[in-house]
């Protein structure tokens, strides 16, 4: 039996085999890749933009089952002349800065990223017609402050009624805010908006459309209206879509027309509570595992409170939007 591993099939097993040298023809190097953003989405195929043309485009096989989502910065290749009929292929997914997640749903048990690269979220929420719904205000947050985005409430039809009322649930998490009417100034929006990526949020009805065309006039996004039985919108179209803000400082919008709820499922309460750094601070003692709910019997939130040192309304707040992330969408 000795003699069965000679040095020789050592030496047969170790040699590099010439197949495993990348062949240009499997594994292309993409060197001639451009890059694009992704604008939206339809059945598979993908608006982009690439050097301010607008091309389509498909992923290239080597992507596999990865998605590709509104907002992704890619790398492309093929005609990216964006000249009709042409059609180019997505070859890389660059890494995303942020995330926003889509709650599954009847038609999809997954929880899927609808948005990515976005660093705002702007909850809009009517003020009247439709009603203002702070539950699923509340998951928005939720969803912002675990996805590292900015939230910004957006609250519309300020000639029905007035923002108060709403505004104080939100004033001790200190949610910045914006005012808007139809046919109203919205130069405080465009500042808040300038410059950078913002999702926009809302369900049907609350005015998202009628702002949209506000803030950019060639939008053209279809001004629908609310249907009193189902309290939907007529709008149909389900895929986001980014849309460049007009003005020196630039900036993206990415209007979702047909998200009506977040995946929390994922978020961790200690990952929410970074949000607040003031209130984390004050949970360094708590026993291992606390959730920092109410119904913790020794959270640090609690101490802080009957010290005086943490503001009760803040951390009433923060308790109702942890709670938020399990409680169902209505
Ligand atoms: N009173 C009042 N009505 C408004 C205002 N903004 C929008 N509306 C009306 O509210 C209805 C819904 O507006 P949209 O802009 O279509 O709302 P949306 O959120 O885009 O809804 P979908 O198109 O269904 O997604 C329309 O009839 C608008 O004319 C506002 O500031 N005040
Ligand atoms: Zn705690």
């Amino acid at each position: 039996m000795s003699g069965r591993y000679s040095t020789h099939d050592h030496e047969h097993y170790e040699r590099p085999r010439r197949h495993t040298r990348p062949r240009t023809k499997d594994r292309p190097t993409y060197d001639d890749a451009v890059d694009g953003v992704v604008v939206t989405v339809d059945r598979g195929r993908f608006t982009l933009l690439v050097d301010g043309a607008t091309v389509m485009a498909m992923k290239a096989r080597p992507l596999g089952r990865k998605g590709v989502v509104v907002g992704d910065r890619v790398r492309v290749v093929g005609d990216t002349s964006g000249s009709d009929g042409s059609l180019a292929r997505i070859v890389e997914v660059r890494e995303r800065e942020t995330v926003l997640r889509r709650t599954a749903d009847d038609d999809d048990p997954v929880e899927r990223v609808i948005v990515s690269n976005a660093s705002q979220l702007v909850v809009v929420t009517a003020l009247a017609d439709p009603e203002p719904r702070p539950r699923l205000i509340d998951r928005a947050l939720v969803a912002a402050y675990d996805a590292g985005m900015q939230p910004l409430l957006c609250l519309t039809k300020a000639d029905l009624r007035d923002p108060e009322t709403l505004l104080v649930t939100y004033r001790s998490l200190g949610v910045p805010w914006v005012v808007t009417q139809r046919g109203g100034d919205v130069s405080e929006v465009r500042e808040r908006l300038a410059g950078r990526t913002s999702v926009l949020v809302g369900h049907s009805g609350v005015g998202k459309s009628t702002l949209v065309n506000a803030l950019v006039p060639d939008a053209h996004r279809e001004v629908g209206h609310v249907n009193a039985v189902t309290g939907r919108g007529r709008h149909t179209s389900t895929s986001a879509y980014m849309l460049a803000l007009p003005g020196e400082q630039g900036g993206w919008i990415i209007d979702t027309p047909g998200i009506r709820s977040f995946g929390l499922a994922h978020v961790e309460p200690e990952h929410l509570i970074g949000a607040f750094p003031d209130l984390d601070e004050m949970t360094e003692d708590c026993p291992r595992g606390c959730t920092h709910g109410g119904d913790e019997p020794e959270c640090g939130l609690d101490e802080a409170v009957a010290d005086g040192q943490a503001d009760p309304v803040r951390v009433s707040s923060f308790r109702r939007l942890l709670a938020a992330r399990s409680a169902s969408d209505y």
